[in-house]
């Protein structure tokens, strides 16, 4: 689905990343980790299309990135999405929810609607001013939004900072089941508890791309102790 090859990127000419090989499968839930300002965002940016590589190469099922028009494929969830709220219009979370149709001039399946937003919990919030729901209301909100057009992928940048661990559970369950489903996930976390769940492929990320593996396998190693994560050492991941 994601294809990526020799990606490179600076920032002022401090290399963020560099030489990314990485590709996507449908049905992979990857969990891309790494330290703070390792380059996870920026690839992610780099992959919608936000970010031009200096150097490297992107295919979204199978066609150059530089031409690619189906972005409605793809949902995503900015990092500390909520922000982005401050600018908006007092718009009602209904309205918000809908925007993809009206960017993607796609038709909304009503019945599949009202199911996320059952899904998500927001019946009786959903004629409410977006500026007036919680934090952890308007993430909900915001996946409601990313699956609105029923994408192939995924993507969440740090989808559960600020949820308290009932609604993170909660988060993540639903995650799990869209999964079983078939909906691929690309999700940036620095919660490394998460890696023993419906997780099957792990990356690890500081600027070079460390470990991009099927899970199982980076936790034999990571208990091994032989991981060459650069970062940090692997017992001080608390899974
Ligand atoms: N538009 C930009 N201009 C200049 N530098 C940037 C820009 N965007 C990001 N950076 C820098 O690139 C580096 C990587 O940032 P990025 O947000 O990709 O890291 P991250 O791995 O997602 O970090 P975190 O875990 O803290 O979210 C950081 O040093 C950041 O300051």
């Amino acid at each position: 689905m994601i294809q990526v090859e020799n990606l490179t990127l600076s920032f002022n000419e401090k290399p963020i990343l560099e030489e990314i090989n990485l590709t996507i499968n449908q049905g992979d839930f990857l969990a891309i980790i790494g330290p703070n300002g390792g380059g996870k965002s920026t690839l992610i940016r780099c992959l919608l299309g936000f970010l031009q590589p200096q150097r490297g190469k992107i295919t979204l099922w199978g066609e150059p990135i530089s031409t690619f028009k189906h972005w409605y494929k793809i949902g995503y969830l900015p990092q500390r999405a909520g922000k982005e709220l401050l600018s908006l219009n007092p718009i009602t979370l209904k309205e918000f929810v809908l925007l993809p149709s009206k960017w993607y001039k796609k038709p909304v399946d009503t019945s599949h609607l009202k199911f996320l937003i059952e899904t998500f919990g927001l019946e009786e919030l959903i004629s409410k001013k977006i500026s007036h729901l919680s934090f952890g209301q308007l993430q909900r909100a915001y996946l409601v939004r990313a699956l609105l057009l029923k994408p192939e992928i995924l993507i969440l940048d740090e989808p559960s900072v600020g949820l308290d661990f009932v609604s993170q559970e909660a988060f993540y369950q639903i995650l799990s089941d869209f999964h079983k489903r078939g909906l691929t996930i690309i999700l940036i976390t620095h919660e490394t508890w998460l890696l023993t769940r419906e997780i099957n492929k792990v990356a690890c990320l500081n600027h070079r791309l460390y470990y991009h593996g099927e899970h199982e396998e980076f936790c034999v190693l990571a208990e091994k102790g032989i991981t060459d994560l650069p970062y940090h050492r692997v017992e001080h991941l608390h899974w």
